[in-house]
């Protein structure tokens, strides 16, 4: 374990907190020479059970499980909430010493956490700006432009660059990510098969974890949610509502390929209408709730191409759902004239599974 002053996370730690490559490389060795399995969680901290369910899954598939939690700067547009996301890494790190294996009973336990400084992950230095930039950044053509790439398009850049050098630090075997974030498990799936990555080795061994909800509500589970007011976290359960909403129209048994295009735009619209009543009632009830719709999209599974679009260019015929669709959104919360905005994301698979 690195030495540390007393009040870093470092000291009095409940698991070892590794915060150098060069630390965790003489740790990974010594697993590798020992024959024994890295099973890898990569966060940005400010955990939840969310992440707890990745940590669990990693407990039970590998003799090892490590946690890194990273505010990645390379995924934040520079008008974005860097400066103000949360960061509770003590927290964190008494919540990984508290789990253990609960499945199989064996004592595993999270090994390691790596909590890296930005200049230990940017050694060269690093700007938000993509234009000034220099060095090696990784993007994943295609893939990265549609969906949350539409409202951010620097963000998948970021964090296949960052994802890029935790897997080479950490040289997992397996490793996990939600399904919350879907578009990310698909881009960092397609960047391991594409560029032959030797840790994970395969895009199969990136697993993807089915979202952890509130169990009152179905809120999906965000470290972004601590930015709620208790008046906006009454409205925030609505993105789940309106997926939910278009998911059993989408699932009617009177659909065929004839009628694609309706099944498109139905689901859509009244997925749509519920955000956008909800929003109506925001205006009206005086509580300074403010709710807008960033997008609701049908997505193909694999390519990612929006339906809606490929239906407009292309028409009916162009449209492939045989392989089932992503049905996701984004909506944007606030409260009062300057208070945060809160981006809510969610997504619900429809006739395929990851
Ligand atoms: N509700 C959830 N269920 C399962 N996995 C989750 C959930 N929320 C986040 N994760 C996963 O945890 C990993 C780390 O995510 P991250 O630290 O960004 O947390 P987050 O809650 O998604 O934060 P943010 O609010 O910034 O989006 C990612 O693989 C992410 O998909
Ligand atoms: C994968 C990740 C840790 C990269 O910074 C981040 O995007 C996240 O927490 O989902
Ligand atoms: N969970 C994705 C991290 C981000 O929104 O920056």
């Amino acid at each position: 374990m690195p030495t540390s002053s007393p009040d870093s996370p470092v000291a009095d730690s409940p698991i070892p907190i590794l915060t150098t490559v060069r630390d965790y490389r003489a740790w990974r060795a010594q697993a590798t020479s020992d024959g024994k399995s890295v099973g890898f969680v990569a966060t940005m901290g400010a955990l939840h059970d969310g992440h707890l369910k990745l940590v669990q899954a990693s407990l039970q598939e590998n003799d090892y499980t490590v946690v890194s939690i990273f505010v990645n700067p390379a995924q934040f547009a520079p008008t974005e909430d860097l400066a103000s996301y949360p960061r509770t890494v003590q927290a964190d790190i008494a919540k990984l010493a508290s789990l253990s294996d609960n499945v199989s009973q064996s004592d595993r336990r999270v090994n390691v956490a790596f909590v890296p400084s930005v200049k230990e992950m940017y050694p060269n230095g690093f700007t938000q700006v993509v234009a000034d930039q220099i060095g090696a950044f990784v993007e994943v053509k295609g893939l990265s432009h549609q969906m949350e790439g539409g409202s951010r398009p620097t963000f998948f850049r970021g964090v296949a660059t960052v994802v890029t050098k935790l897997f080479h630090i950490i040289q997992p075997d397996k490793t996990y990510f939600g399904q919350k974030d879907i578009q990310q498990s698909i881009v960092l799936r397609r960047l391991v098969s594409d560029l032959v990555f030797s840790h994970p080795p395969s895009p199969e061994s990136l697993r993807v974890i089915p979202t952890g909800r509130d169990p009152n509500d179905n809120l999906a589970l965000s470290s972004r949610n601590a930015y709620l007011t208790p008046d906006s976290r009454q409205v925030a359960p609505v993105l789940y509502r309106a997926l939910k909403t278009g998911q059993d129209i989408w699932e009617q048994s009177h659909w065929t390929d004839a009628n694609k295009e309706e099944r498109i735009r139905v689901t859509l619209d009244r997925a749509r209408a519920v955000v956008l009543e909800r929003a109506e009632k925001c205006c009206q009830d005086g509580r300074g709730v403010d709710l807008k719709l960033d997008y609701i999209s049908l997505n193909h599974p694999k390519t990612l191409e929006n339906l809606e679009q490929v239906l407009a260019e292309k028409g009916a015929e162009a449209v492939d759902v045989s392989q089932g669709a992503i049905f996701s959104g984004a909506a944007l919360v606030s409260q009062g004239k300057d208070g945060k905005v809160t981006r809510l994301i969610d997504n619900l698979l429809l006739g395929f599974t990851l």
